[in-house]
C-alpha cells in the first residue's frame, strides 16, 4: 500500500516524437500538438530533454511548448538538462514550473546515472539559487541513495527525481524486491528530509504500478521513451488513459 495519499502525477516526456520529427524536413510529427494530445486527455505536465546536440528537442520545441502550456494552467512544464551546459539559457527565458538538473556529457546516448553529492555539490549550488530567485522548482537527478537525501536538501533544492533505470531492469526477476527496497529506502530519506519526490526513467505500463505501491511519496513521473511506442499504437489519448490507470492501481 502506498504511504501518501497524493495522487502521483503523469508528466508527458514529448522527447521522442521531436526525435522521428528531425528525420525529415517536414515538421511531422508535431511535438506542441503531441503535447496538447496528451494534456487533453488528462497529463498533467509536459517534460523536455533539450540536449546539446538537439538531437531530438530544439529551442524552437522547447519556446513553442512554452507558449502551449500557457493555455493550461493547471498543467507543469519540465524542462531537464545539465546546468553546466545548455539547461540554463532555457530556465531563464522560459521559466517553466520546474528545472531538472541532469549530470549527461554533451552528447550522452541517454541519461544513466545521477549527480554525486557531495563532490558535485559547489557547481550546483549557485545554479539551484537562480532558479529559486527565478521561481523555478529544482529537481536533482538521483541514484537510489538515502545518505544523500541531507545533501540536496543542504543544497535548497525543492525535489529529487528517483533514476528509474535499474528498477526497470530488475522489474519481473529476482533482484526487483532488494532493488526496490534501495528506491523506498532512498524516498523514505528524501521526505525525511523536506524533500518531494519524482521518478523517471524506462518506466512503463508494466512497471508503473508496482514502483509507486512500493515507494512512498512520488508525487510525479516523466515518461518518455515507453509512452511514446505505446501512443504509436493507440494514439495519445488511449496511450495517456492506460498510464493513467496504471498509476490509479497504486492506489487500490
Ligand atoms: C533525465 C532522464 O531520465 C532521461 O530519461 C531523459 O530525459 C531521456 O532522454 P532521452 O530521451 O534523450 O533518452
Ligand atoms: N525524466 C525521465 C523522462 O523524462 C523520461 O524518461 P524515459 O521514459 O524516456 O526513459
Amino acid at each position: 500500500m502506498m504511504s501518501s495519499t497524493t495522487r502521483c502525477a503523469l508528466s508527458i516526456n514529448v522527447n521522442k516524437v521531436a526525435l522521428l520529427r528531425n528525420t525529415r524536413h517536414l515538421s511531422i510529427p508535431s511535438v506542441v500538438k503531441a503535447a496538447e494530445l496528451c494534456l487533453q486527455a488528462g497529463a498533467q505536465g509536459i517534460t523536455v530533454h533539450p540536449r546539446p546536440d538537439a538531437r531530438h528537442i530544439r529551442s524552437d520545441d522547447v519556446s513553442d511548448l512554452a507558449t502551449l502550456l500557457k493555455a493550461w494552467p493547471q498543467a507543469e512544464y519540465n524542462i531537464e538538462g545539465n546546468p553546466t551546459q545548455n539547461l540554463m539559457d532555457f530556465i531563464r527565458k522560459f521559466r517553466p514550473h520546474q528545472a531538472t538538473f541532469v549530470p549527461d556529457g554533451e552528447d550522452q546516448f541517454t541519461s544513466n546515472f545521477g549527480w554525486s553529492l557531495p563532490e558535485d555539490m559547489n557547481k550546483l549550488r549557485p545554479l539551484i539559487a537562480e532558479c529559486k530567485a527565478l521561481g523555478v522548482r529544482v529537481s536533482l537527478f538521483m541514484d537510489p541513495n538515502p545518505e544523500a537525501m541531507p545533501l540536496v536538501a543542504a543544497l535548497g533544492a525543492e525535489r529529487i527525481e528517483l533514476y528509474t533505470e535499474t528498477y526497470a531492469n530488475a522489474y519481473g526477476s529476482g533482484q526487483e524486491a532488494s532493488v526496490l527496497a534501495g528506491f523506498t529506502a532512498t524516498a523514505e530519506a528524501a521526505l525525511a528530509a523536506g524533500l518531494g519526490i519524482n521518478a523517471g526513467h524506462d518506466l512503463n505500463c508494466d512497471n508503473l504500478t508496482r514502483f509507486l505501491k512500493a515507494v512512498p511519496g512520488v508525487q510525479e513521473v516523466s515518461i518518455g521513451h515507453a509512452f511514446i511506442a505505446d501512443a504509436l499504437e493507440l494514439g495519445y489519448t488511449k496511450a495517456v488513459n492506460a498510464y493513467q490507470a496504471c498509476i490509479d492501481k497504486a492506489y487500490d
